[in-house]
């Protein structure tokens, strides 16, 4: 891809999709440029670290680069946008992983028809294992969604959806490996306070994770008839499982899943 990429915001997320972009070799490394409102000593570190471009100049920065992604945090976009609307044109497209902010917000801070593309990735990203999903806003074309699926490919999967399930992919697949973590640190003080070491336990967990994930690629099982054939008849799964129901595993990753869902609605607003 013959593109110059620019990242307004140098975080957790904005690396992880630059880690996966260079390794992926999708663009020219001195293609992709990084800014943030004030930390230098963070965007050298990122300009050495993977041998991109880094400048604080935002009119230097946004004319001529093809792509703008969008990665501070949803109260920081307003300033970040103010700082680079002089200079942004409609010809650049516009890609936000910011959560809750809608592209038709997005625009109003532009104050230009421009287009927009939301992209939710996770942290995965910087592995290539992110699940990324699209939506277009008004103005992204056909073409800008390909553009936009092949960048997010080089950081692992891509699902087009509607704008309006944005807040729930977010409650998912954005904020979801957190949840998985959070279940690791479970499993592993279980396994702990049992007498297993933390090392041997990570490793058992972290490949028990993996497989599970690979299963429900590959199989065309869904994961309720996955979950039935490892739980024999008063077996140690079933005993396990009748552990979770008792103690409402499903309401509690419902009412997970639909506070993460919440607070991306009211990230929006916030705005
Ligand atoms: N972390 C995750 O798992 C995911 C995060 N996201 C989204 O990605 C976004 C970024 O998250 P994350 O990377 O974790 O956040 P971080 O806090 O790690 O990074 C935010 C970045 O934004 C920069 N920034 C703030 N204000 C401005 C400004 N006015 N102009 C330019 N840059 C600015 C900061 O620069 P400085 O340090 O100089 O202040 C910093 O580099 C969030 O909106 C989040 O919703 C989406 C999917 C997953
Ligand atoms: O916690 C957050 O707000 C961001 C969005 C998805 C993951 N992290």
């Amino acid at each position: 891809m013959n593109k110059k990429i620019a990242f307004i915001g140098a975080g957790s997320m904005a690396e992880a999709i630059i880690s996966g972009m260079v390794r992926a070799e999708i663009v020219d490394n001195e293609k992709i440029i990084v800014t943030n409102r004030s930390n230098r000593e963070r965007i050298t570190r990122l300009e050495q670290r993977y041998q991109i471009n880094s400048m604080m100049d935002k009119e230097k920065l946004t004319t001529d680069t093809d792509i703008i992604i969008l990665a501070t945090k949803p109260y920081d976009m307003e300033q970040a946008i103010d700082s680079i609307k002089a200079y942004v044109t409609t010809d650049q497209l516009i890609i936000s992983v910011t959560a809750g902010i809608s592209t038709e917000s997005i625009q109003e801070l532009f104050g230009i028809e421009i287009p927009i593309i939301r992209a939710m990735p996770n942290t995965s990203a910087s592995i290539g294992y992110s699940a990324t999903a699209l939506a277009a806003g008004i103005h992204a074309s056909e073409n800008h969604m390909k553009e936009a699926r092949v960048l997010f490919e080089t950081i692992g999967t891509t699902e087009i959806v509607d704008e309006s399930d944005m807040h729930i992919v977010t409650g998912i697949s954005g904020s979801g490996p957190a949840y998985i973590y959070y279940l690791v640190e479970a499993m592993e003080a279980a396994a702990i306070s049992s007498g297993l070491d933390r090392d041997t336990a990570k490793s058992l967990i972290a490949q028990t994770i993996l497989g599970a994930g690979e299963m429900l690629q590959q199989s065309e099982d869904t994961a309720a008839a996955l979950r039935e054939k490892i739980t024999s008849p008063a077996g140690t799964t079933q005993a396990g499982i009748e552990s979770l129901k008792r103690n409402d595993f499903q309401k509690i990753i419902m009412e997970c899943v639909q506070a993460a869902r919440d607070r991306s609605i009211e990230l929006g607003n916030e705005k």
